[in-house]
């Protein structure tokens, strides 16, 4: 590069003549023209590099969102080699070895849980397996619902606690008679008749920790993890024993095998077999008892009803009048309703009602009340609230038969 002309002193001596110092600047004026020249080539340079750079970049966005965007596999690093990582993905235990970039090489470590493409190139890493766990499991060390709080299935519950609390409260009898404590109940009847409440119930009678997993949850968010995430699953219990597992919509990973071999069946089929695996070793299990439930009976692998698994099976149907006047009696009780309200009357109005819908029925009926700037719950509100209800009901039928 030419010479730098830094300094700001002028070039030349005090005495110069005037011919010397116009020849002087002259050849600084040269020296500068030459100087600008060269940055201005290398700014234009530098331009060119950067539009380079920039679709560069926006390639790589797009390509990245891409990535996210088609469903990814799970995998667990296995070692950092000079080759490249090696990974073992999660359901069909298959090892590879895959490169990545210099950054994702500095922040994984043997262990991690990885998401890959179809290509098994790592696209990011997860969470640590105790925030999925988290997220799948509800662990609620004492639930709040007792058989008090639970009406008109007076004979399911009965059959629950003669199921769940002999064995977890006094196991030893069952080692001196000698037989096998029963395994698991499978609780099966239509949305919101109280399968959930029950398994509470039991839960917070024998002081045991309520462990909730949602069957539809662990084969649709957690591809590739639903047998390691069921076998974590009884680890915790076991950990936490007593304990009570509820399993919800059990259907979702223990359906009827279907003839087509997806993948996505595969993975279902293993999830289940490690349910049953670990039905099977109750030895190991301790006080742990296993509670399911399901709004899809019929749909159902008899793999799973097998003596020994679930050997009890309990209907929970929506409740009959009796019943229903008993619901609407226990989600009243904090309420101020007028004295001229009737349960019986409701109970013979709600018909075809579930607990749930009865709860939905209480809570609207208050809602009118406010906005009707009236402190007190009349029979009105009650019967005003059930129709919404019901209308909303069949509007949401609409929608799934819309949807179908
Ligand atoms: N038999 C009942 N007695 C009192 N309340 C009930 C009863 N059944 C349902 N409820 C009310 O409905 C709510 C939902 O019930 P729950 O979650 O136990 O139903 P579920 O049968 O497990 O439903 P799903 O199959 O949709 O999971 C409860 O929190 C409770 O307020």
């Amino acid at each position: 590069m030419t010479d730098t002309v830094d300094d700001a002193d002028l070039p030349y001596e005090d005495g110069a003549s005037q011919q010397q110092k116009v020849e002087v600047l002259e050849e600084r004026l040269e020296i500068l023209e030459q100087q600008n020249d060269e940055m201005r080539d290398k700014l234009l340079d530098a331009n060119a590099e950067n539009n380079k750079y920039q679709q560069k970049l926006e390639r790589l966005t797009h390509e990245n969102k891409k990535l996210k965007q088609s469903p990814l596999f799970v995998a667990t690093v296995q070692e950092l080699t000079d080759e490249g990582v090696i990974i073992k993905q999660h359901g069909n235990n298959q090892e590879a070895l895959t490169e990545v970039t210099a950054e994702m090489r500095e922040e994984l470590s043997p262990d991690a849980r990885v998401a890959v493409n179809n290509s098994l190139s790592i696209v990011k890493q997860l969470d640590s397996e105790t925030d999925v766990r988290a997220r799948v499991m509800q662990v609620d060390q004492s639930p709040d619902v007792s058989y008090a709080d639970i009406g008109g299935i007076d004979e399911q519950m009965e059959e629950v606690r003669e199921t769940v609390e002999m064995p977890i409260e006094s196991p030893e009898m069952f080692d001196e008679v000698g037989i096998d404590p029963p395994s698991g109940v499978l609780l099966y009847g239509p949305p919101g008749t109280g399968k959930t409440m029950l398994a509470k119930a039991v839960a917070n009678q024998t002081d045991a920790t309520f462990i909730k997993m949602a069957g539809s949850e662990l084969v649709h968010k957690f591809i590739g993890e639903g047998a390691k995430l069921v076998r974590d699953l009884f680890e915790l219990a076991r950990q936490q024993e007593p304990a009570v597992v509820f399993i919800d919509e059990i259907d979702a990973i223990a359906a009827k095998r279907t003839e087509s071999k997806t993948s996505g069946d595969a993975e279902v089929q293993r999830t289940m077999m490690q349910l049953l695996a670990e039905m099977d070793g109750f030895e190991e299990r301790g006080q742990i008892s296993i509670i399911a439930a399901t709004n899809r009976f019929d749909m159902l692998d008899r793999a799973i009803l097998r003596p020994g698994r679930f050997d009890r099976l309990i209907e929970v149907p929506k409740p009959e009048a009796e019943g229903r006047g008993l619901i609407f009696e226990i989600h009243t009780r904090g309420m101020n309703i007028a004295d001229d309200v009737d349960f019986e009357e409701l109970a013979e109005l709600a018909v075809g009602a579930s607990g749930a819908d009865i709860k939905a029925i209480c809570t609207e009926a208050g809602m009118y009340a406010i906005r009707d700037d009236r402190l007190e719950v009349a029979t009105e509100d009650f019967e005003q609230a059930w129709r919404k209800i019901q209308q909303t009901d069949e509007d949401d039928d609409e929608i799934s038969k819309t949807f179908a």
